[in-house]
């Protein structure tokens, strides 16, 4: 039984594939997504196919796959790059990862807020560029969140734990838009379901953590922004193409909103040119995968998590790895725990075959990747 792995994946993901027996993975070893023709190759005639949020499954890879293929696993937690029509109505079941950043990315969120909102990046640029002289009482001034409203976009797992972390700030008022009420999480908030308009107008803080799907596309537009205090300031760490980035671009440069904090972008990344990039008032760091927490030593939740992320956050024993994650010595204790292998260049790519014994089982009922990625995770999660 043959699968195909579209990306270099954590080693020990692949240690749980190869020690399962009875399938041939194929992968694409590489950091970078896999060209599409090579998806196209390498998916034909497959059972199974794990992927990443990089790759487009539409008509095109499920018909290079032929009638064979019957689940796919993606390694992400949004699945808008899925085309799920086209998926069930082959039968092929689905595996996903929700769950697995939900801390990570709530953190972010707020990491991202509290830094437009307290202007961190021109602040450090001042100290940089000697642009701060002495103390002003009007410089650099921001926008607290003590007694401030917050509109969270989409109150799932994210939004909710993004307004847990908020609420100690002394938000006064939580509003929420999405598909439906949700009476039982708002609760803990006291959030108030409204409609998206009035979120908008009333909100000192928009944070949008919805998913992606046609009613949300391109929902942050010229008349949501505008709709906006001039000092609000709007979080997106959902995807990219909620906004309207040129409405988005044209209400920060002309202060119709304050600021504005991104992990998400329309592409990804944005080329380093982009007028977006040109604002003092818009913060943009890169998505999150490669930003999972991790703890030395500890066997905490956001431990587990980083499992997904383990070599690396951890590195491989011996393995020559750039500064920056060697930097993150304080995962030391752990990459004993990490089988070795020799090093592959970045450009290196080559295939690989393995058994798995995940996909054996033709019922399929859980995400192989997903079981092995998340203790928090509990139970394979299938759409
Ligand atoms: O969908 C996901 O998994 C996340 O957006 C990755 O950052």
């Amino acid at each position: 039984m043959a699968v195909f792995v579209t990306r270099r994946i954590p080693a020990e993901g692949l240690r749980v594939l190869s020690q399962a027996g009875g399938c041939l993975v194929q992968q694409w070893d590489s950091e970078e997504p896999v060209p599409r023709a090579e998806l196209l190759a390498g998916v034909a005639g497959k059972r199974g196919l794990l992927c990443l949020l990089s790759d487009r499954i539409d008509r095109e890879v499920l018909e290079a796959a032929g009638p064979g293929l019957k689940v796919i696993s993606t390694m992400s937690v949004g699945f808008d790059h899925l085309s799920l029509d086209e998926i069930k109505k082959r039968g092929i079941r689905v595996g996903y990862t929700p769950d697995v950043l939900t801390d990570a990315t709530a953190e972010l969120s707020v990491a991202l807020l509290l830094a437009a909102c307290r202007r961190l990046p021109e602040a450090a640029e001042q100290v940089k560029n000697g642009g701060w002289t002495t103390w002003k009482p009007l410089w650099m001034c921001g926008y607290g969140l003590s007694g401030s409203t917050v509109g969270i976009i989409g109150l799932g797992r994210i939004g909710q734990a993004v307004a847990r972390r908020l609420k100690p700030f002394g938000v006064k008022k939580f509003l929420y838009t999405g598909t439906c009420p949700k009476s039982e999480c708002a609760a803990e908030f006291a959030a108030e379901f409204v409609p998206l308009t009035r979120l908008a107008e009333e909100s000192d803080f928009v944070v949008v953590t919805c998913a992606l799907t046609p009613a949300t596309q391109g929902m942050c537009n010229k008349d949501f922004f505008g709709r906006m205090k001039k000092t609000s300031v709007f979080i997106n760490t959902s995807r990219g193409a909620v906004v309207n980035q040129d409405d988005l671009y044209d209400a920060l440069a002309h202060g119709q909103i304050a600021a504005a904090g991104l992990d998400v972008t329309t592409p990804e990344p944005l080329p380093t040119d982009h007028p977006l990039l040109s604002l003092k008032n818009c913060g943009m760091v890169s998505d999150i995968y490669c930003q999972l927490s991790v703890r030395a030593g500890s066997d905490s939740a956001a431990h587990r998590e980083c499992h997904v992320c383990h070599e690396k956050h951890h590195g491989s024993a011996g393995s020559q790895q750039p500064a920056g994650r060697a930097a993150r010595g304080a995962h030391a204790p752990r990459a004993a725990a990490v089988t070795a292998r020799a090093p592959l260049p970045q450009s290196s790519r080559t295939w690989r075959s393995l058994p798995w014994r995940s996909l054996v089982d033709q019922s399929c009922a859980s995400s192989p990747l997903q079981q092995h990625a998340s203790g928090a995770c509990g139970e394979g999660t299938v759409l």
